[in-house]
Order: C-alpha cells, then structure tokens, then sequence
C-alpha cells in the first residue's frame, strides 16, 4: 500500500502543467524542507538561553526572540529557491523583491506564538501565498493588499511534540507529520472536517476586563455551562499560540476568539490580518468552518496595509455565527433567555 505524502499531493496538484501551480507546489516543498532545519534547531536544545534570547522590537512593537529571527533568514533563504516574487514577513518592515517575474507572493509569521518558546510549549510558522499582482519591483507591498479570498494555498507549520504541516491548496485541509524515518510528511489525517457545534472556546480570560459587552456576555454564557442560556458545560483552552490552538480545533472542533479590546493598541486585537488571520482562515474554511472579524468574514477584507491587526474568530460554524449574534443584536437578544440577565459570572 503506498503511504500519501506531500510530495504525491503537490505533484498532483501541479500535474496540470499551470505554471503558478507549478510555482505554489515548488515554494511549498522548500517551505517543508525549511521548516524540517528551524525544528532541528528547536531540537538541539536551543530553547534556552541562545533562542529566547531578545533582540529588540519588530515591525509591530513586538520583543523579537532569536528564534523569530533566525526562523525569518532561514524561511528568506528558502523561497531564494522557488518561484517567488515577493516575500512578506512579520519580523521584516517592508517586502522583499526576489524575483520580479515570478507568480507568487509570500506572507509569513516565522515564528507564531514566540511568548512560548522558552516554555517549551507549541510555536510554529503560518504562511499565505498569493498571486503576485501588480508590478512588484515597482510597488512591492500592493500585492499584499488583496483580499484573502484570493489566496491560492495556505497553511502553517507547529513545531510541538510532532512536526506537522496543515496545508490547503484551495480544496480542503490536509495534515502532514513529518517522519524522522522515512525523510519525508506523511498525511495524517483525511481532509479535516470541523464540526459544526463547539464544546470548547478559546481565549485569554485575563482580558475580560477590557473587552466590549459583546464578548462578556459570550463568555458569561458559556462559563454558566449547563445552568445558564446554553444548556450545556463548556470547556475552555489558551495555548496562546495561534497555531496550536488552530490545529486543535481543526482535530477536535471549538471556537476561538482574539477580539479587540479596550487596551491601548488592541483595539483591532493582537493578530496580523496578512499573514496571521488570512491563512488561518483559508485553512478553516477549507475545512468546513467559518472565520470572521467577530462580524464580517476575515476572507473579505481588503487589508490596508502589511502589517494590519485584526480581531478574529474562527472555528465551528454554528458557534462563529453565535459569536456574531452576540455583536449585532443588542444584549445577545435571542440568545439569551430574560432569566440569565446581564450579571456575569467574572464580576463580582
Ligand atoms: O499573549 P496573548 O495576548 O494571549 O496573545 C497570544 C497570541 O499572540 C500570538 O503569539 C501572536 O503571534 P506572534 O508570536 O507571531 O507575535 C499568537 O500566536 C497567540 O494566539
Ligand atoms: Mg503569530
Ligand atoms: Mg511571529
């Protein structure tokens, strides 16, 4: 019986003989062989000192660790050998032009959920590939403004107890793990489904003071279980790493929430729209579940510039659709039965 791999599901993929196919199939497998060199650095027992180690502030304001620097040369590098005409990173303030004449556009996070590298706790890199429209070489950053809707291949990476691949290629969500044994990412799982109904949510509760009512009540119901308007025990998660919490909803279903919220600076949320929300959502949408800004769907949005946040939601249809219910009609109305009120179960 022969084993699927990833390299079967590109070469299928680009068999049509399209050349922007061939160029998303080319850049994927560097990416793969990218990603197997920036694990073996985890590997080596660079978690401590060297890798968490500091730089100084990325484009975002963001502390940079080593390991999001290195991650961002090393994943540079790769694309050098590909088809690739632009490269856009979290870690870097403008594109970079490679190749003028080449079909694809980069956007990437390197190093997502860098908070958790000295904790020896899930990280990875999130990638979007886009048409590269426009004129590169003359304005480098406006192929980045393209809705995600257009992407043509998305996915990320996560560096946890096994190194996987998510990967869309713009029909359906597969994963790959990568097998020290046989050199190669053997698919893990059939093509994800999500369901539709989520038992889980996932967000950062220490925030609750500082998010709109919207988000409160969500929350309130939810923590309320069987007792409250839901009629059913929620269970919670925050990994915070945005590819961690992704691939376990993709496995088990659930819902995840970065809203803006009250902060200075967080009033659009904490996470990127290019190269953070984008693929995200493509990966989950392409696996049957719904992504939206808490109202409108992330895939639509014309991002503005590279490094945009956005607030996001993703995950189980029916539980992102609730989400968005809570934000348009006033109180969660219909949700909400009069008798569960407005009094929260995290306010005093
Ligand atoms: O620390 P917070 O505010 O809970 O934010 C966690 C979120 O921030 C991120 O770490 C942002 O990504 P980076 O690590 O690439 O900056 C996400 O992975 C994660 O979901
Ligand atoms: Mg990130
Ligand atoms: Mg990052």
């Amino acid at each position: 019986m022969s084993t699927a791999t990833l390299d079967a599901l590109l070469n299928s993929y680009a068999r049509t003989g399209d050349p922007v196919r061939e160029a998303v199939a080319a850049t994927v497998h560097q990416l793969a062989l990218a990603a197997v060199k920036v694990r073996n650095v985890i590997n080596q027992g660079a978690l401590g000192k060297a890798f968490a180690g500091t730089r100084g502030a990325n484009t975002d304001g963001d502390i940079q660790k080593d390991l999001d620097v290195y991650a961002d040369d090393i994943f540079l590098d790769a694309v050098r050998q590909a088809p690739v005409a632009l490269y856009a990173s979290e870690e870097l303030e403008q594109p970079v032009l490679l190749n003028a004449d080449a079909p694809i556009a980069i956007a990437i996070d390197p190093l997502d959920g860098s908070s958790n590298i000295d904790t020896n706790v899930s990280i990875g890199t999130i990638f979007s590939l886009l048409p590269a429209t426009g004129a590169p070489d003359k304005n480098p950053a406006a192929a980045f403004f393209q809705p995600g809707v257009n992407q043509l291949a998305a996915g990320f990476f996560i560096y946890g107890p096994q190194l996987a691949l998510v990967l869309s290629l713009g029909s359906g969500t597969h994963v790959f793990v990568q097998s020290a044994r046989l050199g190669t990412f053997i698919q893990a799982y059939e093509s994800r489904i999500i369901p539709d109904r989520a038992h889980e949510f996932a967000i950062n509760a220490a925030n609750y003071r500082h998010w709109d009512e919207a988000v409160r009540l969500y929350v309130d119901d939810c923590m309320k279980g069987s007792e409250g308007p839901r009629e059913r025990d929620f269970n919670m998660r925050w990994i915070a790493s945005l590819v961690a919490d992704c691939y376990r909803i993709l496995v088990r279903g659930g819902v995840f929430l970065y809203p803006g919220d009250k902060r200075r600076g967080y009033a659009q949320g904490r996470l990127r729209l290019v190269y953070e929300a984008n693929p995200i959502a493509y990966l989950i949408e392409q696996a049957g579940g719904s992504a939206t800004d808490t109202i409108g769907r992330i895939l639509e949005i014309e991002p503005q510039s590279l490094h945009q946040r956005t607030p996001l939601v993703f995950g189980s249809s029916r539980e992102v659709a609730r989400i968005a219910r809570y934000h348009t009609e006033p109180s969660g109305i219909g949700e909400r039965s009069p008798l569960f009120g407005n009094r929260g179960l995290f306010r005093a």
